[in-house]
């Protein structure tokens, strides 16, 4: 990727390139205005399940969620007027990489997308600020990126494919910084990128493709803060078929209120660290429980890359805390090297994709085209 310098300027050169940024997490909304390349304006929140437990859909946070950037923008004197609106991309079919524009099939698909995760509402926040100000939405690098190899997609029931679902978007720009940082390229070099959010994806990249990773939303993988992982199959059919619970409150147990939420009543990290570093219970042990699947999942990856990965990079919002990073590094550095990059790379890398389509560096996808050609 060419670097972006200051010179960029609109086409008639009187000024920067003004790009609005939105980032919708399980947990959280971090939004950025970039002038260019530089970001001029940050904002964001966590949002607490107490705040997010009355919403069964995700979609059905779409209120809730403008409100919340039009009271940011709005406090700090963020007046509408961009040169493009990217938001995080979401759950539609399996995509290759890329920038894609916000188009009304995007929008319908989100809307009735089979999953459901906030991500869902990226594109459809950033074409209302877009229409607003008659500038083009995109998204980038959405979460349903698959680049899976052949033998990883197999569950053992025929017809029953695995899914590719994961911080696409942020893994890979970690995974592009590590390389650039040790001066190779990312296309050339094995890694394996545990991303540790309200979601955690283990994601396996070898030279420049995903080949293997979890999916971070749908009962795959480590369990995280809100999420349950790899369940005993058995035992959840006899849940399913128990009479005790509907369709609903089985799919919130697996993403929403599964994971430390249902042991602890919380999905803040930061609380159930400082309890469990406490000595706190049942916070220190499920906590240890969750470190160890994430640990697992880096193990299986490194089969999955043949042990030729560089390094283990953790990154997302839980590798800022050095109790978790302690525990989980003293579990897997036998492997590879392990390389912290705290928090994520979305905001920064969605603002990069979006001004090198506005430069002319990148060309944007058709999404529309895609689905009906397959290319
Ligand atoms: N300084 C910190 N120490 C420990 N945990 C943190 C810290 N900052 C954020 N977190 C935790 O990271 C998680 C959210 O990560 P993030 O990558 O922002 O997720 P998402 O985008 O999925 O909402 C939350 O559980 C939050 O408590
Ligand atoms: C939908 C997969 C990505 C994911 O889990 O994101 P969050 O960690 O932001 O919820």
């Amino acid at each position: 990727m060419k670097p972006i310098t200051d010179n960029n300027t609109c086409r008639d050169g009187s000024r920067p390139y003004r790009i609005f940024v939105i980032n919708p997490g399980a947990t959280s909304t971090k939004l950025a205005l970039y002038e260019n390349d530089r970001a001029v304006w940050m904002s964001g929140a966590h949002h607490s399940a107490a705040d997010l437990v009355r919403f069964h859909r995700s979609t059905e946070q779409y209120e809730y969620r403008m409100d919340f950037i039009r009271r940011r923008m709005q406090a700090d004197g963020i007046a509408v007027g961009f040169d493009a609106v990217i938001g995080r991309g979401g759950l539609l079919s399996p995509l290759p990489g890329g920038v894609y524009r916000v188009d009304e099939k995007m929008k319908r698909d989100l809307l009735t997308a089979e999953m459901d995760h906030v991500c869902n509402l990226g594109a459809l926040l950033a074409d209302e600020l877009a229409q607003e100000c008659g500038c083009p939405a995109f998204i980038a690098d959405p979460v349903v990126v698959d680049e899976m190899q052949t033998v990883a997609r197999y569950t053992g029931i025929p017809g029953m494919m695995r899914k590719s679902v994961f911080h696409a978007l942020n893994s890979k720009a970690m995974a592009r910084q590590y390389a650039s940082k040790a001066g190779q390229r990312y296309e050339d070099i094995s890694v394996i990128v545990a991303h540790m959010g309200g979601g955690i994806s283990v994601s396996a990249h070898r030279r420049g493709m995903v080949i293997d990773v979890n999916n971070a939303l749908d009962g795959e993988g480590p369990f995280s803060t809100e999420r349950a992982g790899t369940l005993p199959a058995g035992q959840l059919v006899d849940l399913c078929f128990s009479g005790k619970y509907t369709m609903k409150q089985i799919k919130k147990m697996i993403h929403g209120h599964g994971g430390l939420m249902a042991y602890t009543g919380t999905n803040d990290m930061i609380t159930i660290a400082r309890r469990a570093e406490d000595g706190d219970e049942p916070c220190r042990t499920v906590l240890d429980a969750m470190l160890y699947t994430v640990a697992k999942q880096i193990g299986a990856m490194h089969v999955a890359l043949h042990g030729e990965e560089k390094a283990v990079i953790v990154t997302g919002g839980i590798a800022y805390s050095d109790y978790c990073m302690k525990r989980l590094k003293a579990q897997i550095d036998f492997l590879a090297p392990v390389v912290v990059m705290p928090g994520e790379n979305e905001i920064n890398s969605l603002a990069y994709n979006a001004l090198c389509v506005l430069t002319g560096r990148i060309e944007p996808k058709d999404y529309s085209e895609m689905c009906r050609t397959g290319r």
